[in-house]
């Protein structure tokens, strides 16, 4: 292990403490995706933790930990633009590497930051702050940089999707899902900006400046959040075979040389058609379309915001970070893997046997009496649970076809089963199985 890299967590809210259970809980990933020791020095914290190890220092200096020799990368999450700017800018003159959740921060003062922190050459890195646990900012910096982006839309309020998703699918009313959204860490210290748009509006600004290479620029943001939505509107939509989404759309107009004459940025609840994609993002999921040329469309999916979501983005960014730190020191890149430890080289690769999945069976039997009742007394042997049991009209003289679902089960309980089905006198063919994936 080549260097050791320390880490200053700065807020233990949510998402702080995210960051804590996913180091303690992966720290054997971390280092050997890095090649690199990975530790907190610091936590920044208003009231000592006793769940925190007593190597970590516990302060509520914050100001002295940004700034301290004794860490490398400051994660910034205590939210808010006030108190939150002054950190990050006194890490960043004092040459360290800024990680941050803090959209409303940058939305509002990114242009600033990230020039102060070009002029110290370090980096300020912001996956978490936009669209949760997606790695959006990534896929637009690296995997689309080669394309031109047209246009993208995106459903990048958590707490906003599950309120609405919520209020649809069981009926409840808007202040008790908020209730919830905020007892389950999604939504904002004030959540006034998850629900009037505001905080989509922050991401949408972040997004349309990595996307179409402009400042950031928030004040410019058509804003509309889904207080006006009701219950009724909800319904009518259906009717007609459309959803209502929050929906942020950065769309680059251009002129006929291919010129951007004009960007649109905007965030507003939607109508699409139900069988968009985009319509079906429920929950707390969150989903960015991207438009890209010559790519064309692509979409990104997955939890929005929530403290295992939102850590595994601050982290990868602090492991972006750690590579490079790591390569300078090394003197060359970082390779598929950094190494592969012992107790990993050779980790079996499990039989098929061993894998377990649920299955569709057909079974054509004939139609006499009993045949069911083997069948499934043959699978409730093997302890094989029935999700499902469908037996259709016989189709052929005498031969009835038995679907039948199962919940999963390892693949050789369903071999011997099957082995016995198909013993059974009653059976006129081999039995079809196809494997099942709730996904
Ligand atoms: N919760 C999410 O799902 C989520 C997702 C993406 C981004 N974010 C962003 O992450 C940041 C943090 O969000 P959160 O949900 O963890 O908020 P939170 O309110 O749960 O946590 C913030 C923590 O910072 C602490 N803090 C604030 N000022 C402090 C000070 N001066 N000294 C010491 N501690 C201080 C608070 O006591 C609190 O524990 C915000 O910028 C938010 O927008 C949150
Ligand atoms: N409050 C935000 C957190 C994630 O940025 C949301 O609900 O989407
Ligand atoms: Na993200």
């Amino acid at each position: 292990m080549s260097k050791s890299i320390k880490l200053a967590i700065l807020g233990l809210g949510t998402v702080g403490t995210g960051v804590v259970n996913l180091i303690n809980d992966n720290l054997d990933e971390l280092k050997r995706r890095s090649g690199c020791n990975i530790m907190i020095s610091a936590v920044g914290t208003r009231r000592q933790r006793d769940d925190i190890d007593p190597a970590i220092t516990q302060s509520d200096d914050l100001m002295a930990i940004a700034a301290s020799d004794d860490v490398d990368i400051v994660i910034e999450v205590i939210g808010g633009t006030t108190l939150a700017k002054d950190i990050i800018t006194h890490a960043i003159r004092h040459g360290k590497h800024v990680v941050t959740a803090n959209k409303a921060l940058l939305a509002e003062h990114g242009n600033e930051i990230f020039a102060l922190a070009e002029e110290n050459k370090v980096h300020v890195a912001y996956e978490a702050a936009v669209a949760g646990g997606i790695p959006i900012i990534k896929v637009m910096r690296e995997a689309l940089a080669a394309n031109k982006v047209n246009w993208l839309a995106g459903i990048i309020n958590g707490t906003g999707n599950f309120i609405m998703t919520e209020m649809r699918d069981k009926g409840r009313t808007f202040d008790d899902v908020l209730a919830e959204a905020q007892a389950l860490g999604y939504a904002e210290a004030d959540p006034t900006f998850d629900v009037e748009g505001i905080d989509a509006a922050h991401k949408l600004a972040l997004l349309a400046s990595i996307a179409f290479g402009i400042p950031l620029q928030f004040d410019k943001v058509y804003c509309e959040g889904i207080t006006g939505i009701t219950l009724q509107d909800v319904n009518y939509a259906e009717e007609l075979g459309y959803r209502i989404k929050h929906v942020g759309f950065a769309v680059r107009h251009q002129d006929d040389n291919n010129i951007a004459s004009g960007i649109e940025l905007r965030v507003h609840p939607t109508l699409i058609p139900e069988d968009k994609l985009l319509a079906n993002v429920n929950g707390v999921k969150n989903a960015v379309l991207v438009d890209s040329h010559p790519l064309g469309q692509t979409l990104y999916y997955g939890d929005g915001a929530g403290a295992g979501a939102t850590a595994s983005a601050v982290m990868a960014d602090v492991m972006d970070l750690v590579r490079v730190l790591c390569t300078n020191e090394q003197g060359h890149h970082v390779p598929h893997l950094a190494f592969i430890p012992e107790e990993l080289s050779d980790t079996p690769i499990l039989d098929a046997e061993q894998m377990t999945t649920g299955y569709y069976l057909r079974v054509h039997a004939y139609d006499s009496p009993g045949v069911l009742a083997n069948i499934t007394r043959i699978l409730s042997e093997a302890g094989i649970n029935i999700d499902a049991i469908l037996q259709k009209p016989a189709h052929k003289a005498g031969q009835v076809p038995v679907i039948i679902l199962t919940l999963p089960v390892v693949e050789s309980q369903m071999n011997s089963a099957i082995a016995k089905i198909e013993a059974l006198d009653t059976i006129t063919d081999k039995v079809v199985r196809i494997r099942l994936d709730e996904l």
